[in-house]
């Protein structure tokens, strides 16, 4: 396969003027000026402008086929992207949807997958660790349930100790309460490493409950931006909630008002309107 050529190069230090957390000083973990990335007649990507800080986490929300994969997989360095102006400096990782594991080697071993040192073993297993999987070194990835695969992904990535996390749905296949803890490790290990996030995801609320920026991919652009400054963890107060309806507005979703039209199941069955 042609590997991808992902500049890099020594850029100009302008910080991007609406992060919270850039200093005028560092440059930024991602830079991408006027980007563009068609298929065929698609201009899916349509002169994109886009920068993420050190540090900074940032949610990328935007209907289906807006074009949020075909932009994480350009800063994973996994499609062709010409002679255009993108810089990601230093390492990225990626986790997606699903773990992709390799099945014939042991959670460890593919923690460790393509490290070269010779105490790659004892770098997966902090890594394992961390992610709470320190009792599954040995374990075989068929036998993970669908949320510690996912942390097996995460642990993979963090091994290799990206300045650049790029998650593309990593929630989306898990059941609710699994998620909501996969939220509270992913916000642990990013105070704990700071690498830059860039987070793909249909959940607004997920974006809300972590990230420090919430982008809205449409027609090719960063159609709007909201700056999270509610202190973590987030509670669902009223201003999260109207974070929540200028996002869904956005994003063409009528949100509705608290409680209206809800339906409440209490734990008889019996639901009310
Ligand atoms: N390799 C490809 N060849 C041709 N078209 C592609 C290719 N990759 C993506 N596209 C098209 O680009 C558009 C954006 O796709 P992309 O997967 O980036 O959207 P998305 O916002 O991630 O969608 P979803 O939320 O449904 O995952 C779609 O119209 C898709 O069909």
């Amino acid at each position: 396969m042609v590997q991808p050529r992902i500049r890099r190069r020594a850029f100009d230090t302008a910080a991007p003027s609406s992060t919270p957390i850039a200093s005028p000083a560092v440059a930024p973990a991602v830079k991408l000026t006027g980007f563009v990335r068609q298929f065929g007649e698609n201009r899916v990507i349509d002169g994109l402008d886009l920068s993420i800080a050190p540090g900074e986490f940032v949610a990328l929300l935007g209907a289906s086929g807006s074009g949020k994969t075909t932009l994480l997989r350009t800063l994973a360095g996994l499609d062709p992207i010409g002679d255009q102006d993108v810089t990601t400096p230093g390492a990225r990782a990626v986790v997606f949807q699903d773990a992709r594991l390799l099945p014939w080697k042991k959670v460890w071993r593919n923690v460790a997958l393509g490290l070269k040192d010779k105490d790659v073993r004892a770098r997966a297993e902090a890594a394992l660790k961390e992610v709470g999987l320190g009792h599954r070194l040995d374990a075989w990835p068929s036998t993970l349930s669908g949320g510690e695969s996912q942390r097996t992904a995460l642990a993979r990535a963090l091994v290799r100790e990206p300045g650049l996390l790029l998650l593309d749905e990593p929630f989306a296949a898990l059941d609710a309460l699994t998620r909501l803890k996969m939220h509270d490790l992913v916000l642990n290990l990013w105070s704990e490493h700071k690498p830059a996030v860039l987070l793909v995801t249909h959940d607004v609320d997920e974006a809300i409950s972590l990230a420090d920026r919430v982008l809205v991919l449409n027609k090719g652009k960063i159609a709007a931006e909201e700056h999270i400054t509610l202190e973590r963890p987030r509670a669902p107060d009223a201003r999260f909630q109207a974070i929540r309806r200028r996002l869904l507005g956005h994003l063409g979703v009528e949100a509705p008002a608290p409680h209206e039209g809800a339906l409440i199941a209490f734990p008889t069955g019996e639901a009310v309107q």
